[in-house]
């Protein structure tokens, strides 16, 4: 039985809960919110896993986790990955768009390293990763991403200022630089380039385009990769969460693969 602590019970936590609640080798004991939404929280938490309390932080005494995961967001990782990887509790992390701030994937790695363990990014969206990091030990070219989304996913960042977005009648770039710039500008839309560039050619390197596409329901991500290992193109066509149209379904079931293979006989 694998004994997790989650961190976040947002569109991913609960997709989670809900996917692994009836999986015998999965127990949620703690979910990390807020303090301010602890009492919200309660009853969510209850309904999907009825023996999890809620609480604002991991109690530094007593029974640890095998495992925190998080599913919150980037003052999440500071608050609480880092200060468990201390600790000697494996972690792992889906708000990998909160990586492209500078230093911060090195705080993770010497904080595991201080505490012997390992933290784990998950792949989230995207898919291919195993490939392009593979791909990197022989020696990467290019990696070229284009993320297309409805116009809609894009309110509330600076394409909303730059463009009508009610009123897009064709596919409109709304970004085109590396995927540092674009996790700059575009925080809550960079999972995907950040992953892409810790797996493949970094943050400077990976070119990104940004498309909003009234043609589209649906969360477009494709990757062309070349270099020595040859070329690969990939296009995945996310279906979005009704909790939260900025978050892939795969994001949530990419978790779930983690989550099952940690506790799982067998690992794929
Ligand atoms: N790797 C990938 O491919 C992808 C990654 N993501 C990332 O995953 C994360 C979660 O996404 P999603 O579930 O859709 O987001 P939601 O906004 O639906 O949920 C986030 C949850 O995290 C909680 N939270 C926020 N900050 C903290 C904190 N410091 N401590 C504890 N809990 C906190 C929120 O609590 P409250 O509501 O009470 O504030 C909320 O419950 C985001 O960072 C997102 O960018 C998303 C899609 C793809
Ligand atoms: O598709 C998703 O779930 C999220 C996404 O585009 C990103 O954050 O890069």
């Amino acid at each position: 039985m694998l004994h997790v602590s989650m961190i976040g019970c947002g569109a991913i936590g609960l997709g989670v809960m809900e996917l692994l609640k009836s999986d015998p080798e999965v127990a949620f004991d703690v979910v990390i919110v807020p303090e301010a939404h602890m009492e919200a929280a309660r009853p969510l938490v209850f309904s999907l896993a009825p023996h999890a309390r809620v609480a604002d932080r991991l109690e530094e005494q007593g029974q640890q986790p095998d495992l925190l995961i998080e599913c919150a967001g980037h003052k999440a990782i500071e608050e609480h990955i880092i200060p468990a990887l201390k600790r000697g509790i494996p972690c792992m992390v889906v708000s990998i768009g909160a990586l492209s701030e500078r230093g911060l994937v090195e705080k993770l790695e010497a904080a595991a390293r201080e505490g012997k363990t390992q933290v784990q990014l998950l792949s989230g969206a995207i898919g291919a990763i195993d490939a392009l990091s593979a791909a990197r030990v022989g020696g990467l070219d290019s990696v070229v991403y284009t993320g297309r989304k409805p116009p809609g996913a894009w309110k509330d960042t600076p394409a909303d200022g730059l463009f009508d977005l009610d009123n897009l009648q064709t596919a409109t770039v709304i970004f085109e630089g590396t995927a540092r710039e674009a996790a700059r500008l575009y925080p809550k839309n960079a999972n995907v380039a950040a992953t892409l560039s810790l797996a493949g050619l970094g943050l400077d390197h990976t070119q990104v385009r940004l498309l909003a596409d009234p043609g589209v329901t649906e969360n477009v991500h494709h990757v062309e990769a070349k270099g020595a290992f040859g070329g690969f193109e990939l296009t995945m066509r996310g279906k979005p969460l009704a909790a939260n149209p900025k978050t892939s379904a795969l994001t949530v079931f990419s978790v779930v693969r983690a989550l099952g293979n940690r506790a799982h006989a067998l690992s794929i």
